[in-house]
């Protein structure tokens, strides 16, 4: 197969027109645009559209084992196909939690007859995810577990932590944390600031977050493991890991689109689909993000997909779940606000979703190179559509986005050189 006059990004981040030659699933030949593209049975005209290697999200939640009703391997993986993604890493908080060799196989058999993107499968530091006892980390690696995390809450003890680190370390596993301090949220819904004041909500407060990236770095120092900090949201957090990493502690974090774009005093109202966790911020604490996302003190964005059902998200601000969708906007959301107005150089925004994962989590894929997995994804930087959930392919209705004009929407993805999702069809 060859994709015909693509724009692809170079080394130096300047856009060049290449023929892209794919062949038993991974890149067999990258030619100069200028030469003639050759014959293939099967020949995509690319004129015009970006070309880029398929976006990697290490933070999504697919809700199979036993939340069907919000999303299932399959759906979740079409909705990460349509948004680009070619590999997904999904958490461990499922019904029964992903804390057993027999769940990681579940959620690889269920991956693979989806048969669209690759999904990597996380396991539960502790049983049940209930910070009590740890699981056997031995058999889940064996098993295919790519990382351990208790995503959905933080890990309270300390010693627990520490505990978990020493046995990843000894595996070369790293530790993936959702930090948050349970001691310092009760109650809470939304950040502190206007939004909870205006409202009479509980505000949650940065040290909940901070407070375990801080506990957490020196559990990491002490025990020489990879620790990676989830969807960070604060400015001392940022703070936290750059200082962490300026010292050569092996800390490595991620952020989400939301947290780049949106702020408490944003929320319109008692609207469920501006509730996640961790919640919005201040603006200060979005600056601080996106600084720490350019420096690279964050290495990579990543979606957090949580999708909940309607009624789940009807509950209102108080007692919904937390969580939003994420795959099917992530791209366009920050093309548009970051790329398209010029404040961000196109090759940072697809080297944060592409190669920065794979470097991180030591992934073959993630570049754009000869011998590489055809894993591609194909961007219409230029039609412009609104966000509309009715036209999901997840499950999930559950975004703050709906109705946002966005640009950069992806319209072809390739995995393994197979077409896994076509705007046209
Ligand atoms: N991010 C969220 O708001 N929700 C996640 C849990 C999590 O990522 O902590 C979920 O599972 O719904
Ligand atoms: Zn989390
Ligand atoms: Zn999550």
């Amino acid at each position: 197969m060859i994709i015909k006059n693509a724009s692809v990004l170079n080394q130096e981040g300047v856009l060049e027109r290449k023929h892209i030659v794919l062949q038993n699933g991974v890149i067999s030949a990258i030619l100069d645009g200028a030469e003639a593209a050759g014959e293939a049975a099967d020949t995509i005209e690319a004129e015009g559209k970006l070309l880029i290697p398929g976006l990697i999200d290490m933070h999504v939640h697919l809700r199979e084992p036993g939340f069907e009703h919000k999303e299932t391997i399959e759906t979740g993986s079409r909705s990460a196909a349509k948004g680009g993604f070619t590999t997904i890493a999904c958490m461990p908080n499922t019904r029964p939690v992903t804390d057993s060799p027999e769940i990681v196989q579940f959620v690889k058999d269920k991956a693979r007859e989806a048969g669209l993107v690759k999904v990597l499968p996380y396991a539960a530091i502790t049983k049940n995810e209930l910070g009590r006892e740890l699981t056997d980390f031995d058999a889940l690696k064996e098993a295919g577990a790519i990382g351990f995390t208790d995503d959905g809450v933080g890990v309270q003890s300390a010693q627990m932590m520490k505990d978990a680190m020493k046995l990843a370390a000894k595996l070369d596993m790293p530790v993936i944390a959702h930090c948050e301090d349970n001691s310092l949220v009760e109650g809470g819904c939304v950040a502190e600031g206007r939004f909870a004041e205006k409202h009479g909500l509980i505000g949650i407060p940065n040290e909940s977050e901070a407070i375990h990236v801080g506990r957490d770095i020196l559990l990491a120092e002490a025990t020489g493991v990879h620790y990676h900090v989830c969807h960070v949201s604060t400015e001392q957090s940022v703070r936290l890991i750059r200082q962490a990493k300026q010292i050569g502690i092996k800390v490595t974090a991620e952020v989400c689109p939301h947290h780049l774009l949106l702020a408490e005093e944003d929320i319109p109202g008692l609207d469920a689909n501006w509730k996640m966790n961790p919640p919005l911020r201040s603006r200060r604490d979005v600056e601080a993000c996106i600084e720490g996302l350019l420096d690279g003190t964050l290495d990579m964005i990543v979606t957090d997909h949580a999708p909940h059902s309607e009624e789940e998200k009807a509950k209102g601000m108080q007692l919904a779940p937390f969580g939003i969708v994420g795959f099917e906007t992530a791209f366009p959301l920050l093309y548009t606000a970051f790329v398209a107005t010029g404040k961000w150089d196109l090759s940072l925004l697809v080297q944060r979703m592409t190669a920065d994962p794979a470097r991180v989590f030591r992934l073959n894929t993630g570049t754009l190179a000869v011998g590489a997995p055809a894993d591609l994804t194909l961007i219409d930087l230029e039609q412009e559509k609104e966000v509309d959930p009715g036209a999901f392919a997840t499950k999930g209705r559950n975004t703050p986005f709906t109705g946002w004009k966005l640009k950069g929407w992806p319209v072809m993805t390739w995995v393994d050189g197979q077409t896994v999702w076509n705007e046209n069809n």
